[in-house]
This record gives structure tokens, C-alpha cells and sequence, in this order.
């Protein structure tokens, strides 16, 4: 049996940064995971796939230049499932060379078999084909992620799929319902509306993306339902089942059916603690198989265990899972990590782009903060006029107090990008004179910022 310092079990963003900050520590590191290839869910089966799903129906479909061309304009007139594959697979390809030269520069050993602890300690791992290997370690970090959530009453086959599935389609549908208007969900069903695919979203709550601020959701469903998504709330399905070859039918709990070609469940996700043994560990997971934390180094209730990324809960997202990772490699062998800044920005890759940074407008009021907004509309910057966009909107939040600023939330083109300027100056305490005050490249979409404080500055109080 082999001895390390530490076995990551999982590698995904978390996992993938754990094991390669304690390389960089001179630790001895063995980084399991039961997928073919090395990358986690992030890299096959969720961020990169569906972010570059969305890429390449943005180019094939011409979006971006719909707002010149009008609505009608198509870059290719007939695209298939097999054109939307294609750029998936290279761009797979290319993601995991990077992560496995990653690890075999850093000497991280890779093990491909499925984990499973044998006491506190030890694992097995079960390569397959009845080969299995042992190894133990000093410390463990658990970075197992989630899988898509199914229950048993969905019956799923090769046209009501999970969001895994639907990475693998064959054909295009005429007509998707989603099931679950989450990150996923909407992110998948404007994705398919760009296709022009008639889409229905199908959401249990009385509100999508609740932890959004309502005025850049309002704007966000106006645009959807103008372009014909069907967006349905306080929407509880009763059943759901193949009607069949090309229909599949969904019953709401008020009566309503809602017929498709495909259906789409993505109504949560749970954590992947199946076949592991946490027992063996002295471990437990909760009814959504999640794993209990302290929440600044990720130890679990057993000190020589961490766990981070999806397993843990919220945010379940790459990229604080990431961060989550090296926090918990270094705190396991002792290294001191500043805390990360209170906020972190949230990334939806709909179409169009929604990204929020600090609090919304919504807990501002609630903590009775006195606060201002000021609003911009990229189609009052010279660089939407330019690329022809016609939606698109930021808003951003200060304190009439201090005057910084407190929020910023955009929804359109480039949002997930522009919202760093929002997040450093957030973090570094900036007020609304950094934006009064400094000039920003022209023309630019950043020049909204300016655009939307000077908004705001016409209302506030001048000191
Ligand atoms: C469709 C979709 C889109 C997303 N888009 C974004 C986005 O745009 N931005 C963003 O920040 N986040 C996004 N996310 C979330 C992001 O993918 C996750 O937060 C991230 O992958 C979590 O990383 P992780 O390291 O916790 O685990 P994962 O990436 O889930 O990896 C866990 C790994 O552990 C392995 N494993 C599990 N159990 C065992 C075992 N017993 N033995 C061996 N190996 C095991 C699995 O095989 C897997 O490879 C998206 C998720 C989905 C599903
Ligand atoms: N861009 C990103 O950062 C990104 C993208 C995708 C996923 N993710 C992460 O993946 C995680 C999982 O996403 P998700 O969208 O699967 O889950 P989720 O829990 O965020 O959303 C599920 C949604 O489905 C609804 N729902 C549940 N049961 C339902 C039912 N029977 N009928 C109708 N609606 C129902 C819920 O009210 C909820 O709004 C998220 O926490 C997110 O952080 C992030």
C-alpha cells in the first residue's frame, strides 16, 4: 500500500487546486477520480460544456448580429446536433491536456478508479476490471462534487433528460420544456431559445434566480418572454411522461399540461457520496448527500478530513470551489490563508449574460441602509451602438452614507466580464467618485459604469 501526505478524492476545480497547493507545499499528493478522464463535472459535464455549447450557438446562429440584421439573420441556416459537437469535443480535449500536464508538473499522482474509505485513513480504489488499489495518507480532502438530482418518479429516456444528458443529444428538438428555472435551467433554456427552439420553463417558486436583484431579473424575463420563452411560475409538475416518438407530456399541479418534444429536468442537484464509505471515515452526509463544514478552512467533523466544492453546499460554483480547494490544502498542513473578501461575483451565462456583485437592491433596503441607484442602458454607450446591441442593462448600488458602492448587477452582453470593475471596487472600499472621476477607454461597454454613477450622482447629495 502507498503512503502520501494527502489523497484528494475528486478532480474537479476544487479538487485540481487542493492537490497542486499541496505539491507546491513539497507534499506527496495522489489526486483519485473515477471519470475516464481527469477534470470533474466542471470540465465534462458542466461549466466548460455548457459554456461552450452557448459559444458556438452564439456564432452558428449569429446572434450577437441579430441586432443589425434583424431577427431573421442566421450565420448557418441548418444547424444540427453533430455542429454543436464538434467544438465541444476540441474543446474538451484541449482543457483536460491542460489539467493533466498541470498535475504531472507539480508531481501529482493521478489514480483513475473509484474511491472508497476503508477506515479514517485508507482507501480503496477500484480501477475496474477487478483491478484495486490501496493507498492511505495523513490527511484527506473530499472533492466529489454533485450529480444531477432524479428522482424516481421521472421517467427518463432519450427525450426527458437530465443536464448531463443533454450535453449528448443526437438530434435538436422543435420544443423543450425545462423543468426548474435554477442556474442550469435557464441557462440551458436560452440557450435552446437562441436555436429557436420554443422553449418552456416550468419554476416551482413564485420568482427565477431569487437570489438576484428583482430589477435585473425583471428586465432579464421581459427580454426572454419578448423573444418567445414561456416562463411559467409557482409551476409544481405532478407528472411527467413520454406521450410518444416526438412528445412528451408535463402536469402541473393546477391542472395545466405543458406538451414538448423534449423535457429537460433540472430541478437541483445532489452530492456524489455513493460507494465512498463515509461510514468508514466516521463520516455522514445530509438528505441532499451534502457534507457538513467548518466554513473558513472546510475540516470536516474528523480533522484530518477537509471538503470543498459542490460537496459542501452553496455557492457550487467553479470558481469559488477553486479557491475553496487551496484554502483547505493549506489549512490542512498548517499554512496560514488571508480570508477571502466578503463578496464574490456570480456568473449566469443565459442569453443574455445576467452577473451581480455585493448586496442587491433588495438587501440594502432590508438592512435600512440609505442607498441611491444609478442605472445605464448599453444602448446609451457608443460600443452597443457599435456592436448593435439593443438590451443590456447595469445598475449600481451606493450608500448615501459612505458613497461606496455597495452593489453592481448587469445583465447583457459581456456582464461577466465587466462585473470585475464593480468587484474591486467593492472590495477596496471605492466610492462613487472612482467612477465620476476617472476616464474609461471609449468605446467601450465599461463605460457604462461612468454612465450609471453619473446617474446616480444627479440624485445624491453633493459633498
Ligand atoms: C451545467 C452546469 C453549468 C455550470 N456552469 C458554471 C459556470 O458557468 N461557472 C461556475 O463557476 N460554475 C458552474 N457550474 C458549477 C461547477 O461546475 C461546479 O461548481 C464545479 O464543477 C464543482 O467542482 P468540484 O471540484 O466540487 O467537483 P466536480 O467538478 O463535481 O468534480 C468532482 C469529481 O469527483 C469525482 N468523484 C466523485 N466521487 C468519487 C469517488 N468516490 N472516487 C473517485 N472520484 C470521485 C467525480 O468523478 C468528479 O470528477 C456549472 C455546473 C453545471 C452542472
Ligand atoms: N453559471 C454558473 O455559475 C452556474 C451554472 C450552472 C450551475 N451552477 C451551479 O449548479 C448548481 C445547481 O444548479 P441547478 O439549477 O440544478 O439547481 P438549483 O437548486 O439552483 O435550481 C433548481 C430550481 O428548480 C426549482 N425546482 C425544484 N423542483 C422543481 C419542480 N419539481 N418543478 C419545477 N421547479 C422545480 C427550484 O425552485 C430551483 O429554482 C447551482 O447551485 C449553481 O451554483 C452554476
Amino acid at each position: 500500500m502507498s503512503h502520501y501526505d494527502l489523497i484528494v478524492i475528486g478532480s474537479g476545480p476544487a479538487g485540481r487546486r487542493a492537490a497542486v497547493q499541496a505539491a507546491k507545499l513539497k507534499k506527496t499528493v495522489l489526486c483519485v477520480d473515477r471519470g475516464r478522464r481527469v477534470g470533474g463535472v466542471c470540465v465534462h459535464t458542466g461549466t466548460i460544456p455548457s459554456k461552450t455549447l452557448r459559444e458556438t450557438v452564439l456564432n452558428l446562429t449569429g446572434w450577437r448580429e441579430r441586432g443589425f440584421y434583424g431577427r431573421g439573420y442566421r450565420v448557418k441556416d441548418r444547424i444540427t446536433a453533430d455542429d454543436l459537437m464538434q467544438r465541444l469535443t476540441k474543446t474538451l480535449d484541449h482543457e483536460v491536456e491542460l489539467l493533466e500536464h498541470q498535475f504531472t508538473r507539480n508531481k501529482v499522482e493521478i489514480a483513475r478508479g473509484a474511491a472508497k474509505f476503508t477506515d479514517a485513513n485508507s482507501i480503496e480504489i477500484d480501477c475496474g476490471e477487478g483491478e484495486i488499489l490501496k493507498a492511505s495518507a495523513d490527511k484527506f480532502i473530499l472533492a466529489i462534487g454533485t450529480r444531477p438530482y432524479r428522482p424516481d418518479d421521472i421517467p427518463f429516456d432519450d427525450a426527458i433528460l437530465d443536464a448531463d444528458e443533454i450535453l449528448e443529444l443526437t438530434r435538436l428538438p422543435r420544443s423543450l420544456t425545462v423543468i426548474g428555472g435554477g442556474v442550469i435551467g435557464i441557462e440551458y433554456a436560452t440557450i435552446f431559445s437562441a436555436l429557436d427552439v420554443k422553449v418552456t420553463v416550468l419554476e416551482a417558486a413564485d420568482g427565477l434566480l431569487k437570489f438576484v436583484d428583482r430589477e435585473l431579473i425583471d428586465e432579464f424575463m421581459h427580454d426572454l418572454r419578448d423573444r418567445g420563452v414561456t416562463i411559467r411560475l409557482n409551476a409544481v409538475t405532478t407528472s411527467v411522461s413520454r406521450q410518444g416518438e416526438d412528445a412528451c407530456l408535463v402536469e402541473l399541479e393546477d391542472g395545466r399540461q405543458v406538451w414538448s418534444e423534449m423535457v429537460l429536468y433540472a430541478a437541483g442537484r445532489q452530492g456524489a457520496v455513493e460507494g465512498l464509505n463515509l461510514e468508514a471515515a466516521g463520516l455522514t452526509s445530509d438528505k441532499r448527500g451534502r457534507l457538513k463544514v467548518n466554513e473558513k478552512v472546510f475540516q470536516t467533523d474528523v480533522p484530518h478530513i477537509y471538503a470543498c466544492g459542490d460537496i459542501i453546499g452553496f455557492p457550487s460554483l467553479a470558481s469559488t470551489a477553486m479557491e475553496q480547494g487551496r484554502i483547505a490544502a493549506r489549512a490542512a498542513f498548517n499554512v496560514q490563508t488571508e480570508a477571502p473578501p466578503e463578496y464574490f461575483p456570480y456568473g449566469i451565462y443565459a442569453v443574455p449574460e445576467i452577473s451581480t456583485v455585493g448586496e442587491t437592491e433588495e438587501e440594502v433596503r432590508a438592512r435600512k441602509e440609505p442607498y441611491e441607484c444609478g442605472v445605464a442602458r448599453f444602448r446609451e454607450t457608443a460600443r452597443g451602438h457599435i456592436m448593435g446591441v439593443n438590451s443590456g442593462f447595469m445598475k449600481l448600488i451606493f450608500s448615501l452614507k459612505s458613497r461606496k458602492l455597495l452593489g453592481a448587477h448587469i445583465v447583457g452582453e459581456g456582464a461577466t466580464e465587466l462585473i470585475h470593475i464593480g468587484q474591486a471596487v467593492i472590495t477596496l472600499g471605492g466610492t462613487l467618485e472612482y467612477f465620476v472621476e476617472n476616464t474609461f477607454n471609449y468605446p467601450t461597454l465599461a463605460e457604462a459604469y461612468k454612465i450609471a454613477a453619473l446617474d446616480a450622482w444627479n440624485r445624491m447629495p453633493r459633498v
